[in-house]
């Protein structure tokens, strides 16, 4: 009897498929995880059990540093949001609503803008330029899927997972399609491994790109930023969080206090006065406890 280490890529009908550095491996759980409420999730760096009658076991979960989407996803590194230029039209709020949310999560976000292809030219270059503001601000940013796919392989680190999100309609799926087929052509044909078939309850599952892992399943669209708390909005604002050091007092909320930073920042342009609309308006739902009816 063997044991070793490695990641849930796959969790089908009560098998969970773990890529380890024997190639992926077919386990059943323990049904001790069933008695302690614990359920293993893609994602999860796990211990398993090798035998060689040919049974596997998932022995043991190795704690995890988030869960994302719904389906979740554990260990999320990194999410590659998907925002899309036109069909739905690009806007700075919904992404501000995104890097809120994810920045609370405490994920990095990749911004990949789609649909440059048919935006009117002029409204791509507006799109572009608001865009070039987040990379000022420390996001990544691609406007361009060529670019992105020649990119995105040296940014997946080892062992890291990544997965998607972004509004309904906004082109995961086709991104994710183009992705995978790279990732099979690079790496094998790891979806056949995994038996993906007709009958069986597919929810989630990674496949291996650069040095690490993409969820097949766009995450999810939909973000509760209600729970949130207040006091803690503005640290997901990275740009407010960097210039609140020279706020006059350390719990500035920068909205009334004297001697914000943030507020001088905001009226000499260096903050955008939109990410600072946006702010207000997400802190407003928040103290109201509610979310926008098209977030639901
Ligand atoms: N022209 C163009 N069309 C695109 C692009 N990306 C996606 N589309 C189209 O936009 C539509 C929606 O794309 P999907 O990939 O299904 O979007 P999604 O984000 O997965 O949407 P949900 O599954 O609803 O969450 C489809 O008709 C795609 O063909 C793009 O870069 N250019
Ligand atoms: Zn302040």
């Amino acid at each position: 009897m063997k044991k070793v280490t490695g990641t849930i890529v796959g969790a089908i009908s009560g098998y969970y498929d773990v890529e380890t550095e024997q190639g992926i491996v077919r386990t059943r759980a323990r049904g001790v995880f069933r008695d302690r409420k614990q359920k293993p999730l893609v994602g999860d760096r796990v211990v398993i059990q090798l035998d060689n009658k040919g049974m596997n076991y998932l022995i043991e979960i190795l704690p995890h540093s988030n869960e994302i989407g719904r389906p979740a996803v554990a260990n999320v590194a990194e999410v590659l949001l998907v925002i899309s230029s036109v069909e739905p039209d690009f806007s700075t709020e919904l992404l501000d609503r995104y890097l809120t949310f994810f920045a609370w999560k405490d994920v990095k976000v990749c911004i990949y803008l789609s649909k440059t292809d048919i935006a009117p030219k002029d409204k791509l270059e507006e799109i572009i330029q608001s865009l070039s503001y987040y990379s000022k601000i420390g996001y990544s940013v691609f406007t361009s899927a060529k670019d992105l796919e020649d990119k995105l392989p040296d940014l997946i680190k080892e062992k890291t997972i990544w997965t998607l999100a972004g509004q309904s309609g906004a082109g995961k799926s086709t991104l994710l399609n183009k992705l995978e087929k790279t990732a099979n052509q690079a790496t094998g044909k790891i979806s056949t491994a995994l038996n993906r078939g007709k009958h069986t309850t597919r929810k989630v599952q990674l496949f291996k790109y650069g040095s690490g892992f993409i969820a097949d399943t766009p995450g999810f669209s939909a973000i509760d930023l209600y729970k949130i708390k207040l006091n803690d909005l503005a640290n997901c604002f990275y740009e407010f969080s960097k210039a609140s050091s020279g706020c006059k007092f350390r719990s500035c909320q920068h909205i009334h206090e004297p001697k914000c930073n943030v507020r001088q920042l905001l009226e000499s342009g260096e903050i955008s006065s939109s990410r600072y609309d946006d702010y207000l308006k997400i802190r407003q739902e928040i103290s109201d406890n509610r979310m926008p009816e098209y977030l639901k």
